[in-house]
């Protein structure tokens, strides 16, 4: 993003000379009186990367964001963020990371200046003139009231608030809802230049093709589960859409052995499709071989077809474990 807070030059941080995990969550669990937003989310995010969290709606993202911000206590399980249990200590953790909701509470009263001007009082001096950078870059004016801003104005004020101390993490739920197409992608751009000094971004998002520009590891959450979680480009080499031609429709077909996972199967007359993780060429060439096949055809996935093979009702159990 062009219009981001100046980024500071790089000192690394603690995390990072270490490398430790910016983010821990070992077994987290969620149960809200209706439903099981988190079923035993266990993952752990690297200093340095654009981290997304990839979901349907509903599938438990804000929920996690919120526990790891310090804003909902989970009903079993545990977390550390920037070295910090933001169950104990939750101011702890928000001094460390900058964070933009979903939606954004802002003070609906307040001029943009003033917005400034009281979270700064937060921070140390370099706060400010971060912020008025930033909020010039946007062309926001600064005597305008919160109140009479667009969406896609309040939610540059409020990642321009989010920016301003520089944080080492920065934690956003949905970042580009309700900005236009030119300032998506500058502010995609520069996740990846806050990645490339040190810093970490985590991002929650349902956009397939944003994701893909960005981001260097993923998880995909479905139901509250983690069903694939690694590094992009491993994902992307390890998944392949395989195409089975039989003769009859109602021949059987066993399906590749172990260590394949088969994500997704489905039949459409003599045609099985099917989404296959860890597939060699010795198991095509066993399925070639295969009697009643008349053709097998494979391919790498797309990263759209991976997260509906990961949210799919038909999912296979055994794609919980993570790479
Ligand atoms: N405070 C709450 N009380 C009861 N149920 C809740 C509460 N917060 C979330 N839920 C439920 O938990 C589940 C996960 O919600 P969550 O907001 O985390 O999903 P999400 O992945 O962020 O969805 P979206 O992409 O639509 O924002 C949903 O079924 C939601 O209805």
């Amino acid at each position: 993003m062009s219009s981001q807070a100046p980024v500071a030059d790089h000192l690394p941080e603690p995390n990072e000379t270490t490398m430790e995990p910016v983010i821990t969550t070992d077994a987290l669990t969620m149960h809200f009186r209706r439903c099981d937003a988190l079923m035993g989310v266990s993952l752990e995010i690297q200093p340095g990367t654009v981290f997304a969290l990839l979901g349907e709606n509903g599938a438990g993202k804000t929920t996690m964001i919120r526990i790891l911000t310090g804003f909902q206590k989970p009903t079993s399980g545990s977390c550390t963020v920037c070295g910090v249990n933001p169950l104990r200590d939750p101011q702890g953790v928000r001094r460390q990371i900058g964070y933009v909701s979903d939606a954004p509470a802002l003070y609906d009263w307040m001029t943009v200046a003033q917005i400034g001007g009281f979270t700064a009082s937060f921070y140390d001096d370099s706060f400010l003139p971060n912020y008025e950078a930033s909020i010039r870059r946007y062309d926001i004016r600064p005597e305008q009231k919160i109140r009479h801003l667009s969406k896609g104005q309040r939610a540059k004020v409020a990642l321009s608030l989010a920016l301003a101390h520089d944080p080492s993490l920065l934690i956003l739920d949905e970042p580009t809802s309700g900005l236009d197409p030119k300032v998506r992608r500058n502010f995609l751009e520069s996740m990846i230049d806050r990645a490339a000094t040190g810093r970490t971004v985590f991002l929650s998002s349902h956009q397939i093709s944003e994701v893909e520009r960005v981001a260097d590891t993923i998880a995909i959450l479905h139901h509250g589960r983690i069903r694939l979680h690694g590094p992009l480009a491993e994902l992307r080499e390890s998944i392949h859409e395989v195409v089975i031609d039989v003769d009859d429709p109602l021949r059987s077909i066993a399906p590749p052995p172990e260590p394949a996972e088969v994500l997704t199967e489905e039949t459409s007359g003599r045609s099985r499709q099917l989404f296959v993780r860890h597939l060699s060429p010795e198991m095509i060439h066993a399925l070639r071989e295969t009697p009643g096949v008349t053709e097998v055809r494979t391919r790498i996935a797309t990263l759209e077809e991976i997260f509906v093979a990961c949210t799919s009702h038909r999912t296979a159990p055994a794609m919980t474990a993570a790479i």
